[in-house]
């Protein structure tokens, strides 16, 4: 069994309405949006990989589009556009498509998430 992932990034705004009163991220702000793909398989001996890495840039386009340069919480299913809320859709809309195995969410060089899936 091999795993594979491809990285990409987009820039968004958003905010984030059921923290606490006061909460800093309850403010519009940005992030440069980390999102990691993660696929498992096996590698095909002739190929010599599980799948092109360019098959998972063209499975996540159409949600790149929907993402980057947006303000997140207009985008439906984002109203409240937590790091564990955006994996859990990235991974809603791709799971028929790829054989993933988790969705990584960067919102900053310190903070994110890892979604591997309804156990
Ligand atoms: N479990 C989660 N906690 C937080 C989320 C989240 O999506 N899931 N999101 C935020 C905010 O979006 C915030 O912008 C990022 O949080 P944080 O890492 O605290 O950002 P900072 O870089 O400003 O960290 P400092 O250590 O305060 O500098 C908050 N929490
Ligand atoms: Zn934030």
């Amino acid at each position: 069994m091999m795993e594979i992932f491809r990285e990409f990034t987009f820039e968004a705004a958003h905010r984030l309405p059921n923290v606490p009163e006061g909460h800093k991220c309850a403010r519009l702000h940005g992030h440069s949006y980390r999102i990691q793909l993660h696929v498992t398989g096996e590698v095909d001996p002739q190929a010599g990989w599980l799948m092109d890495f360019g098959d998972l840039k063209k499975a996540f386009q159409p949600l790149h589009a929907q993402l980057d340069h947006y303000y997140l919480n207009e985008v439906p299913g984002l109203e409240n556009p937590t790091s564990e809320v955006l994996a859990r859709w990235i991974w809603d809309r791709l799971i028929d498509k790829l054989p993933l195995s988790a969705v990584m969410v960067r919102e900053t060089c310190t903070s994110g998430c890892l979604y591997q899936g309804k156990p």
